[in-house]
């Protein structure tokens, strides 16, 4: 059979399966789909835009099919909602059928082992677990917020320190040499001081030890690099296997992915893995904090299920090893470069708009003063700087595209068909940036948030049909680290234009937020590429607390009896 020793035949074979597939199923249904651009057959819409960024080109079709659009990407059905009417009422609305997920087959099947729960489908009892015990460790319960509370407000001194030190480190800025705006070496860039402080308490959360320094760590990289190489894999349009199921089929000889799939996940689990074995030490030896996996892990031994490896769950509802490790994974991914990019945005924001960051300095400097440190419980008296957290996440989320769900029946939107299966995206950019709802949506406007008589309502509050912007997505899969996200953002940006007049160095001008191709990056997570600030102290007296803060939080972390990350 020498013809089977081609692949590029096989691969046409298949095609050719899965084009009459689709018109065989398109006929079947007689039924009024969304409108949308004309595709190619068996290919469908994929060639139209780019699998990097794909919310320009959504954006364009919202403009041009109204709030709701269809697209093909191979056999799969995508349905853009482009409205927050639309998505609210589809996502949150009819959550009960609009919260699965179609699964990348390598980032996911592969890579993770099935064991991922973002790309979990909503009926899998393992997301329905997951879900639970997550929303336990980082959700809005009183007991995860004051432990989140007391940790972030030490960690964000460390980092007002770090920033001190870098500050005096990075002599060129002050000599008004210029500093190219655009670095490719994080390690020694600001940019990682705050990824360091977000990783620090996500990771004492999840296993109890804390980040100090994120310099010569490779294990604390890696947990960028994994994040990086996950949502690369996972980008619709990277394997054809993704796009056309059958190809799923093909012996190994054929399937390249499957190899270069299950290498990752060798790759990552050398993190995770190690992770939860050096937790699993820890509590044979009778020392531990205290943090989720620990608690887990313990409770599960007093159920008499001490060694439980493989994947999934129990028919009780224990999570095996495997997907705890994943579980703890999540939220370390999920918590890190998602909230650092929403601080480092923030920053370049202010850089934009000096005379919104002058404002919101005001408001700060009014209610604080000099001798002491902005806190949690400032927040009902800074509403000008609440509204500019909240700009900053209407203008540019790090998921700015929005997170896919999946349809499990079929279901009708103002008369148009949506198929059982299809994809189903809220178009949070083309939302974010509707001239109906947002007036001057490109301009950089916290105004249009700021309401000094209110209370102070953040974007996760409940009713997701009253909320000021939809950056943490809709319904069952809404993100359930929307609380500590916020509340990170609130007390380091605080704390940031309080201690530090952060300027452009002398030579530099800031990035244009407005840029989308330059100034931001390419794919999943849409974040700002890198840039130079200089970082100037705006008294002794506020350094000198600084110092002081230092000092006490150092002796918290000995009483906590908190550990560091191995490297
Ligand atoms: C500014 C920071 C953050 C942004 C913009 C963000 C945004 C999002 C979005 C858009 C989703 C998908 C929602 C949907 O499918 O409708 C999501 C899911 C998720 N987020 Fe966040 N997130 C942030 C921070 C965090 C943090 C700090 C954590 C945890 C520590 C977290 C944990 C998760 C998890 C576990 C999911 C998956 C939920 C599921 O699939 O059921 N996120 N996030």
């Amino acid at each position: 059979m020498p013809f089977l020793s081609s692949s590029g035949l096989w691969i046409i074979c298949i095609l050719l399966v899965a084009t009459v597939y689709v018109r065989l199923r398109s006929r079947s249904s007689r039924k009024r789909l969304p409108p949308g651009p004309r595709g190619l057959p068996v290919l469908g819409n994929i060639h139209q835009f780019s699998p990097l960024r794909p919310y320009l080109k959504f954006r364009e079709w919202a403009f041009q099919y109204g709030e709701i659009f269809r697209i093909r990407v191979g056999p799969q059905e995508f349905i853009v909602l482009n409205s927050s009417d639309a998505a609210d009422e589809l996502l949150a609305n009819r959550s009960k059928i609009y919260s699965s997920r179609v699964a990348p087959h390598v980032a996911h099947d592969l890579m993770s082992a099935g064991q991922r729960m973002l790309f979990m489908s909503y009926n899998e009892k393992a997301w329905k677990v997951s879900r639970k015990y997550i929303q336990g460790a980082v959700g809005p319960a009183s007991s995860s917020m004051e432990r989140f509370c007391r940790f972030a407000d030490l960690e964000a001194v460390i980092l007002l320190h770090d920033l001190l030190r870098y500050d005096k480190q990075q002599e060129g800025f002050k000599d008004g040499i210029s500093t190219p705006s655009v670095h490719t070496d994080i390690e020694n860039h600001w940019f990682s001081l705050v990824r360091r402080y977000t990783t620090s308490l996500v990771m004492t959360l999840t296993y109890g030890k804390r980040v100090s320094q994120i310099q010569n760590n490779p294990r604390v990289h890696k947990i960028y690099e994994v994040v990086e190489k996950m949502t690369q894999v996972a980008q619709p349009g990277h394997y054809l296997a993704d796009a056309f199921p059958i190809m799923r089929k093909l012996p190994d000889a054929l399937a390249p992915w499957r190899k270069e799939g299950r290498k990752l996940h060798n790759w990552e689990m050398e993190l995770w893995g190690g992770l939860l074995a050096e937790q699993q030490a820890l509590i044979r030896s009778g020392v531990h904090g205290e943090s989720f996996v620990s608690a887990y892990l313990t409770a599960r031994a007093e159920a008499g299920l001490e060694n439980l490896p493989g994947r999934g769950v129990t028919d009780d509802g224990w999570m095996r090893d495997e997907l705890l490790t994943y579980n703890a994974a999540t939220i370390l991914e999920a918590g890190s470069d998602t909230t650092a990019s929403g601080i480092q945005a923030f920053v370049l924001f202010m850089l934009n708009n000096p005379h919104t960051l002058q404002k919101a300095r005001e408001e700060i400097d009014r209610v604080v003063g000099e001798t002491r440190l902005p806190s949690f419980e400032d927040e009902a008296k800074l509403p000008y700087f609440v509204a500019c957290i909240k700009e900053t996440l209407r203008r540019h989320s790090a998921i700015i595209g929005g997170v896919p769900h999946k349809v499990d029946e079929d279901d009708t939107y103002k008369g148009y068909f949506i198929p059982k299966g299809s994809i189903v995206l809220g178009n949070t950019y083309a939302i974010h940036m509707d001239p109906v709802r947002y007036p001057n949506p490109d301009v950089f406007t916290p105004e249009r948030f700021h309401k000094p008589t209110e209370p102070t309502r953040w974007g996760s509050g409940p009713d997701s049909t009253d909320r000021d912007h939809y950056a943490f997505g809709w319904g069952r899969r809404y993100c359930p680290g929307a609380h500590i996200a916020e509340w990170s953002m609130f007390v380091v940006c605080a704390r940031l234009l309080w201690a530090f007049d952060f300027r452009n160095p002398s030579g530099c001008s800031a990035p244009d937020a407005n840029d989308e191709l330059g100034t931001w990056s390419d794919g999943f997570l849409c974040v700002p590429k890198m840039f130079a600030v200089e970082w100037k102290v705006r008294s002794e007296a506020k350094e000198k607390l600084i110092l002081q803060k230092l000092e006490d939080a150092q002796e918290v972390w000995i009483l906590e009896g908190l550990s560091e990350v191995a490297r």
